[in-house]
């Protein structure tokens, strides 16, 4: 037929569609191929359940601030749907009561890790507790982390935070001379980020900022954040790419190796002093090494738990700190009320001190709206379904990761009026822990959503509260905070694609009084082994 066709028409037409047509056929079947390939599937259940509404193509990865496009796709689909990355679907969470329906209330079914290639299968091997699927080895390993994480473990490291916040403001005063020069505060917070967290596993803490070890374990840290953003390695949704040896891959491998190489030196120099029989620390290294018969743990396992915590620890909590300080000196108001507080309450002979914490409703307020504002984790941690489930008439297949929309849970603006401004005011009144407010049976009322949510929820969450409190206290006790004239300082792009961190910035710290420098310079560096 279109032989006759072609005979027919006249011998320009018909040459002219014998050149173009093969490229054009081509294009249309490659255009036709290629929308199979990207668009997404609409899966029903048994009952004809759809899967929840989302964008109608699959994506190989979003890599820079997901939680933008995160954001539009919810005032455009609701409060729960889904987006397909290559062959894995995401449903992802924007509503607090939802949030806790299925993460909390259906905690049983909600509670896995999906198998990423990079962070999970490569660089943790399944392990460090975060990426260990929800099984007897999680409840294990989360056992064994909660020994040092519950509420009174914690209330007895409350010298070491006195003390290390104490260092902290001490490092800043002494490195600003004064407020004479204007400083980089990220190496002074990551350094006492990981001089807590190197108490708590290895009862031991650095001396200077630009110890090796410090610059070490920071570079892993980076590394680890920029290498496991939930959606921005093509590499875990496109299988294929598993198999060749891409730089991801390379990078992902050697980041495996390095975890294992500093964390599982320092376990063993912690085992070489308990078998010499040196006095260590009770700390986690010292707590898997005398349990590792009896909890059947190999010693890769102990490497990861102790790494993760480390990682998990340090990035987090430096990060607040650094978004704290950076966002200080565009709030001079917020400066002022904490000032006006700190100065009534806690006065100008002496400071802040963990037990003030009740009587410091603001500072807490300050903490509380930083996270809200600031959360280190806009996508949470990613958890997993382990059956199918129907949840409001929506289909969530066995298998589908969960997304808690941080981002959009924060920006809520019938929760947080005038949720884009930083204002510690909404917070008044609110006198309960992160800890607390995760428990209070009212999803909406919960003071913020940092930490994640249901059985998977961060185990440091009491720590860092604890922390963050007495360094932000301190430091607005003793310092004023001012940009550099001509330096404005950047609070909507960041770095990281897992834990975000604002870019380096300069800033200035006034001392805000006569006694500041005579109280931060009491305290003298204490050398504890390194292990
Ligand atoms: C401001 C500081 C911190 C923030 C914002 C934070 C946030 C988070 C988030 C969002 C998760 C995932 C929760 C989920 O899956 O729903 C998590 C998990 C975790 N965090 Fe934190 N964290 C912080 C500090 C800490 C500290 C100080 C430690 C250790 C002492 C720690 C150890 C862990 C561990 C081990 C997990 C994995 C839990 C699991 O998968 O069962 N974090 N954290």
């Amino acid at each position: 037929m279109s032989e006759l066709i072609l005979h027919n028409i006249g011998p320009f037409i018909r040459d002219s569609l014998l050149i173009y047509s093969t490229p054009f056929v081509a294009a249309i079947v490659a255009i036709g191929l290629l929308w199979l390939l990207i668009q997404r599937p609409n899966l029903v259940d048994k009952e004809g359940n759809p899967t929840p509404p989302g964008p109608p193509i699959r994506f190989p990865f979003l890599r820079r601030y997901p939680e933008r496009p995160l954001f539009r796709w919810a005032k455009q689909y609701g409060p729960i749907y889904s987006v397909w990355m290559g062959t894995q679907i995401f449903v992802v969470i924007n509503d607090a009561q939802m949030a806790r329906d299925l993460l909390v209330t259906n905690g049983a079914n909600f509670s896995s890790r999906w198998s990423y290639f990079v962070k999970n299968q490569t660089i943790l091997n399944g392990g460090g507790i975060t990426a260990t699927r929800y099984n007897d080895t999680w409840r294990k390993h989360r056992r064994i982390g909660m020994w040092l994480l519950n509420s009174k473990a914690v209330r007895s490291y409350a010298e070491m935070i006195d003390y290390e916040t104490h260092i902290l403001a001490r490092a800043l005063y002494e490195s600003s001379k004064g407020g004479q020069v204007a400083i980089d505060p990220a190496p002074h917070a990551g350094r006492f980020a990981l001089n807590t967290m190197l108490s708590l596993t290895f009862g031991s803490r650095t001396v200077t900022a630009s110890d090796p070890l410090v610059l070490e374990a920071l570079r892993i840290n980076i590394e680890f954040m920029r290498l496991t953003g939930p959606w921005t390695n093509m590499i875990d949704f496109v299988k294929i790419l598993q198999w060749l040896p891409t730089t991801t891959r390379y990078r992902a491998r050697k980041l495996h190796f390095d975890v294992i190489a500093i964390y599982g030196a320092m376990m063993l120099r912690t085992k070489a002093r308990m078998d010499a029989g040196d006095d260590v620390p009770d700390c986690l290294a010292k707590t898997l090494i005398e349990c590792q018969e009896t909890e059947q743990l190999s010693w890769e396992d102990m490497c990861f738990i102790v790494g993760a915590f480390t990682i998990g620890g340090v990035h987090s909590t430096s990060g607040v700190i650094e978004w704290f300080i950076a966002l200080m000196p565009s709030n001079p108001s917020v400066q002022a009320k904490a000032h006006k507080e700190l100065d009534s309450i806690v006065g100008t002979l002496g400071w802040p001190k963990a037990d003030d914490e009740t009587k410091l409703p603001y500072i807490r307020a300050i903490v509380k709206e930083v996270l809200r504002m600031h959360s280190p984790f806009w996508m949470g941690t990613p958890h997993c379904s382990d059956e199918d489930f129907v949840y409001k008439g929506y289909y969530i297949p066995k298998n589908s990761v969960m997304i808690l929309n941080v981002y959009a849970l924060h920006h809520n603006e019938e929760r947080y009026p005038d949720c884009w401004t930083f204002n510690p005011d909404r917070y008044l009144g609110d006198t309960l822990s992160a800890t607390e407010s995760a428990k209070q049976p009212n999803a909406l009322e919960r003071d913020h959503w940092a930490f994640g949510a249901g059985r998977r929820i961060c185990p440091g969450m009491e720590m860092a509260d604890n922390e963050l409190f007495l360094a932000l206290a301190r430091l607005l006790w003793s310092f004023t905070f001012h940009e550099v004239p001509g330096e404005t300082i950047c609070l909507d792009e960041y770095e990281g694609l897992s834990g975000r961190t604002p870019f380096p910035f300069k800033v200035v710290l006034k001392p805000r009084h006569e006694n500041v420098r005579d109280i931060v310079i009491e305290k003298k560096e204490v050398v504890k082994h390194v292990v």
